[in-house]
């Protein structure tokens, strides 16, 4: 039997048309036999014409509901599972209000602007037996499974670092205006809730998410440095030192595993966009090493380099794995949400709550040695808040 799942879009900005791109493809081009999507609302908090263009634009099928407040769609009765595409500063009022309604929530990265919010989105979702996820696709790539396997398996050994970049290369005053949500501190902008979560998505499902879930450990030290974007005085740059408490079940006593995760502006991990300048992401073992090519959101490509006494380059071996039909690979976050509300699961194991909630402590803690701090008003866990 088939599920199909009936979403409602929560906004009509780039990320939103960009998914529900990906939820119209036809999941047999992914052979995927088991989940479809449907499209059964389109909410634009700005005006209905802009949730109609937006259908029009994208050739939604009918019946497609159109609304001109998020609230109308959050309240669709044919509307199961909520996507929530508003900035970062939305997130925790945009999600709540969704979760009030009964709606089950897959909400874009970074989850909230704290884990204070984060920790309350999880808490109201289990009362209220609704599935939650934060979108972070990165997870549900195929590549991603792959690599997590690779490690749980010992193909490297005992894995003691990560090193982990996303950084794009862009100059904010001539990339985005003062008030994009890039650099606005109002929309909580900055490279660290934007970009810095995927750095921290490749330390944590290498460190931490590969453990059994009764052995993840918070990181026991975090260091880090930042620069402000002088303009808004959001960060331009993010460089974080974290320390695992410990690594495979089989480690050592006190032996600990570390992380550097990096994200800045105005370099890039791929200057000449071709891979010239190596990996984004470093997994090293202790049998070798697992290295990432491309932007860390959407890497395609793995290499297993092994130790080896003789460097015989026999041994090493790179594995391509692109997106099916020049997609953007969203949908295989979308089919992860049907198979779970399918199951009747509340949360998604390949990112469960107590991970976003954790990597959203670290990121708070990030803000903290940077001295980064939002408006209140986007800070707060008060419900409903008008922003
Ligand atoms: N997974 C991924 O690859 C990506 C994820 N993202 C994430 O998606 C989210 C949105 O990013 P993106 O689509 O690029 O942003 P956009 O600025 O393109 O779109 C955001 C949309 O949010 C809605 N919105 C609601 N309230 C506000 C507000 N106060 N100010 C501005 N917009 C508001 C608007 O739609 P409307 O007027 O219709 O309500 C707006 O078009 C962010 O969390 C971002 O991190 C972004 C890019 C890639
Ligand atoms: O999530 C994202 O991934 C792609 C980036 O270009 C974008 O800024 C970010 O929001």
């Amino acid at each position: 039997m088939v599920f199909n799942l009936r979403w409602g879009i929560l906004a009509t900005g780039g990320i939103a048309e960009t998914f529900v791109k990906d939820l119209l493809r036809d999941p047999a081009e992914r052979g995927v036999t088991d989940v479809t999507h449907t499209v059964a609302a389109v909410a634009s908090s700005s005006s209905k014409s802009s949730a109609d263009s937006f259908v029009q634009r994208l050739q939604v099928p009918e019946p497609c509901a159109t609304y001109g407040s998020y609230a109308e769609a959050v309240n669709d009765a044919s509307v199961q599972a909520v996507y929530v595409a508003s900035p970062h500063s939305h997130h925790f009022q945009h999600t709540m209000l969704a979760l009030e309604a009964g709606k089950h929530v897959l909400c874009e990265k970074a989850f909230t602007v704290n884990a204070a919010q984060a920790k309350i989105l999880c808490e109201t979702a289990r009362k209220k037996g609704l599935f939650l996820m934060e979108a972070v696709w990165t997870r549900y790539f195929p590549l991603s499974i792959e690599v997590r396997r690779l490690v749980q398996t010992g193909a490297i050994g005992e894995v003691l670092r990560v090193i982990s970049d996303l950084s794009i290369g862009d100059e904010p005053e001539t990339a985005w205006s003062a008030d994009h949500r890039m650099v606005n501190k109002d929309l909580a902008g900055g490279a660290l809730l934007d970009l810095g979560v995927y750095a921290l998505t490749w330390v944590f499902q290498i460190l931490y998410h590969t453990l059994p879930p009764s052995q993840r450990k918070a990181p026991s030290q975090i260091t880090s440095h930042m620069s402000k974007y002088p303009k808004t005085g959001v960060d331009e740059e993010a460089t974080m030192i974290i320390t695992f408490p410990t690594t495979t079940p089989s480690a050592l006593p006190n032996r600990t595993s570390h992380a550097v995760a990096m994200t800045a502006f105005r370099v890039s991990t791929d200057p000449d966009n071709r891979g010239s300048a190596g990996p984004s992401v470093q997994i090293q073992g202790t049998k070798g090493h697992i290295q990432i090519f491309g932007p860390a959101f959407c890497p395609e490509k793995y290499r297993v380099v092994p130790c080896s006494e003789s460097g015989d380059p026999a041994t090493i071996q790179d594995v391509h794995m692109p997106i099916p039909g020049g997609a953007r690979g969203m949908f295989w976050e979308a089919d992860e949400v049907a198979r779970c509300l399918r199951d009747g699961k509340l949360e998604s194991e390949t990112l469960p709550w107590d991970e976003s909630i954790t990597i959203m402590e670290v990121m708070d803690k990030v803000r903290e040695q940077g001295g980064l701090t939002y408006p209140e008003s986007i800070e707060s866990t008060s419900y409903p808040l008008a922003l």
